[in-house]
């Protein structure tokens, strides 16, 4: 700014300027509404009231700021940008009606989903770069930034760790954490609780500098909801505010989601997060183990993370079982114990549950052969043997009834479907039937 002039006189004169160039109409719809809050020599931060903020950002962007700058060009001989920022108060007459309102509170963040807690491997290390990124610059080249992927596998730690990373750094910036099913429920109540409310939630969630939300693929068909983050989503970016979101899968991928939402995600970055290889859920055990002060030797570590494979959570959750039956039952951290714990998460084992593996276990349980079981002999405990492997097949496995019926000796599609129903019946009435199966299911799955 060349001439010397204050942010009152700037903003008065610009503002004569628009009513003569666009009419008392628009001019009290998209200019009057706005409050200067900070003059600098090259910007101007203009307050817009929250409830008014979709409409009057999406005009300015389109048509005021150009001749907003054409303008103050003219009044101050300079170059004087206009930012626009989202008011956090709230508009007087609503504060009555919002009394009892309470949403989701504004930082829900895990103080436990850190960057440092987060072990990087092969699944996730895409995801983590740009995380750490988008940590460092918000709202700027990863815009939004969606992480997407299986259950379990960390995306809402990673998500919450860009804003605690953010947070630490930055202290006063605003920070909101949401699941997609606490933005709908905080929407409904508003609506339920009239317009002050509204105005609370548009407060709650578009004046933040981070906006995380979890789980989108929630709003599937949901169009109000959509609408509504549609709007916040609009104006966040459009005041350089970060959105960080999570899914189960890519949004265009996600049934019933609006084609205007999914567009606008791909204008910032998608990555997806894989399930961790072996080595990956080793060095997450051994950070778990690590931050107990436990001494687990490797190969029972390995044994573990061998077993579990696809979801980090019930990794977690089985070391923490583990944890449990060494301080409480004082067992010793060996293979064996680690075996008991897997044993009764009734994880497989290494056994496949193929047709040979149930003709085997059930063979041997009746003290039969496998040829035996596919022999036409109708002795009475072979016949019981047979149609328990039958039935055994049938229910752990996707083999069909003639599949079925040809692994056993070449018989025909209902001897098996008779024997699946003949067995069915028997475990219905008989509770030592219907254990003998829990064991034998056991057995095939996790060996004796
Ligand atoms: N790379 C990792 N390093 C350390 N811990 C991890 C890692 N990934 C996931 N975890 C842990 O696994 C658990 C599950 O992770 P998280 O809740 O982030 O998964 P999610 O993908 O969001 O699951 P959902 O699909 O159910 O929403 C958390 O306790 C998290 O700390």
């Amino acid at each position: 700014m060349t001439k010397p002039i204050t942010q009152e006189e700037l903003w008065n004169q610009v503002k004569a300027k628009f009513y003569q160039e666009i009419g008392p109409v628009s001019f009290d719809t998209y200019i009057e509404p706005l409050i200067p809050v900070t003059l600098t020599d090259s910007s101007i931060i203009l307050e817009v009231p929250i409830d008014e903020s979709t409409n009057i950002i999406d005009k300015w962007n389109k048509s005021y700021a150009m001749s907003f700058v054409q303008y103050a060009m003219e009044i101050a001989e300079g170059f004087i940008k206009p930012e626009l920022r989202v008011a956090d108060t709230l508009p007087r007459a609503s504060t009555l009606q919002t009394e009892n309102l309470t949403f989701t509170r504004e930082s829900d963040l895990n103080e436990a989903f850190t960057f440092d807690k987060f072990v990087v491997g092969t699944g996730n290390e895409n995801a983590y770069a740009i995380a750490r990124a988008v940590a460092e610059d918000p709202g700027k080249v990863y815009n939004p930034y969606l992480i997407y992927g299986g259950v379990g596998l960390g995306k809402t730690h990673l998500m919450q760790a860009i804003g605690n990373a953010y947070s630490k750094t930055t202290p006063s910036a605003r920070i909101k954490y949401a699941t997609a099913e606490d933005f709908l429920n905080d929407f409904t109540e508003s609506l339920r609780a009239g317009e002050g409310a509204t105005a609370a939630f548009k407060k709650e969630y578009r004046t933040v500098d981070l906006l995380l939300i979890d789980d989108i693929q929630f709003w599937s068909g949901k169009e109000k909801v959509q609408e509504e983050f549609f709007n916040t989503f609009n104006v966040l970016t459009k005041t350089g505010k970060q959105i960080i979101m999570t899914s189960d899968k890519l949004p265009t991928e996600i049934v019933d989601l609006q084609s205007r939402l999914t567009s606008r995600f791909e204008a910032g970055i998608s990555m997806d997060i894989q399930k961790p290889d072996l080595p990956t859920r080793v060095a997450i055990l051994k950070n778990l183990a690590e931050t107990d002060n436990l001494d687990i030797p490797n190969d029972v570590l390995e044994l573990i993370a061998d077993k579990i494979d696809s979801n980090i959570r019930t990794l977690e959750g089985t070391f923490h079982r583990f944890e449990a039956m060494l301080r409480y039952r004082n067992k010793p951290a060996t293979k064996e114990t680690a075996q008991k714990i897997l044993g009764d998460l009734n994880i497989n084992q290494g056994f496949k549950v193929t047709v040979e593996r149930i003709q085997q276990v059930v063979a041997d349980y009746y003290m039969q052969t496998i040829d035996d079981l596919k022999s036409t002999s109708r002795k009475k405990d072979l016949v019981t043997a047979r149609h328990v492997a039958m039935y055994l097949t049938r229910t752990l496995t996707n083999e069909s009834l003639p599949d079925i019926g040809r692994s056993f000796g070449g018989r025909d599609h209902s001897s098996v479907l008779h024997a699946t129903n003949k067995i069915t019946e028997k475990a219905e009435s008989d509770p030592r039937t219907k254990e003998m199966l829990i064991a034998l299911t056991d057995e095939i799955k996790n060996g004796k």
